[in-house]
């Protein structure tokens, strides 16, 4: 049977995106090994459409949509804060144009709105546990991040490195997203490269990677902060509240894209 679907980017991380309002695709989302590899395919940058991850929208009582988000890999992954941003363009553009969204993903309810420029911000969950060890840091922005600020961050081999710490003992068995940041000339603005864990490589830019950068870079004073965040696939910026250990009112900003349309025969 063919479906219609939808790819998009946020910052060069990218997505294969269906619109299951009818449920058609439920049959993928069983987390079933043919499901599993019925997505793993179609992210498949050689044999299918390509891209980091697959999200599916669906219907859900009492929200705007459910969304659904599988990591190139095929498996059902947390929270991906460029995905839910994508998806809530993608509603948009189907025509769902509101001041307001607000969705149910994996780890919650969500906020989000899309601007007169396309510029989609998304409320992330609040986040009060942040596990500091020199340099590096771990915490869950959605996704389990782990943080490790440097120098020179576009000269590193993130791909080998973020691998190593990625299945290191404390981490092989979960994952763990591992993001390389280099704070910038001014203490708000940062540079971050991203591991992505489920895609088991560097991706041009990961969201909640982002977020969990943006809330333990230099500038973090309590009260109202604004960080803004170069990738290697664009710009975004991430304001938050900190009071004490406690991140609230966090929200991820930056374009959500759509690149082409088509129709693909899933058996
Ligand atoms: N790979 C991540 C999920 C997607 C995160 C990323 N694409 C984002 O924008 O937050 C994980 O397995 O935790």
């Amino acid at each position: 049977m063919n479906y219609s679907f939808y790819k998009y980017q946020g910052t060069g991380n990218d997505f294969v995106i269906f619109d299951n309002r009818d449920g058609m695709l439920d049959r993928i989302a069983t987390g079933s090994p043919e499901a599993t590899e019925i997505i793993r395919s179609l992210c498949d940058r050689r044999f299918g459409i390509g891209a980091d991850g697959l999200m599916l929208l669906n219907r859900h009582p009492g929200y705007d949509f459910e969304m659904k988000y599988y990591n190139a890999d095929g498996r059902e992954s947390t929270m991906c804060g460029n995905g839910g941003r994508c998806l809530v363009r993608f509603a948009h553009d189907l025509g769902l144009v509101q001041t307001e969204y607000r969705f149910l993903a994996i780890d919650g309810p969500h906020e989000a709105t899309v601007d007169f420029d396309g510029t989609v911000a998304l409320k992330m969950q609040d986040v009060s546990e942040v596990r500091q060890n020199g340099n590096d840091f771990v915490l869950n922005t959605g996704s389990p991040h782990f943080v490790h600020f440097t120098t020179e961050v576009l000269k590193k081999d993130i791909a080998r490195i973020g691998r190593e710490i990625r299945n290191s003992a404390p981490f092989a068995k979960e994952g763990i997203n591992v993001n390389f940041v280099e704070q910038g000339p001014d203490s708000d603005e940062i540079t971050v490269r991203t591991y992505e864990r489920g895609v088991e490589d560097e991706t041009l830019s990961c969201g909640t990677g982002v977020t969990a950068a943006a809330l333990v870079s230099a500038h973090h004073e309590n009260g109202f902060n604004h960080v803004d965040v170069k990738t290697l696939g664009g710009h975004l910026s991430v304001e938050y509240e900190k009071h004490g250990s406690n991140y609230t009112n966090i929200w991820l900003i930056g374009p959500a894209v759509r690149v082409f349309e088509g129709t693909i025969e899933i058996k």
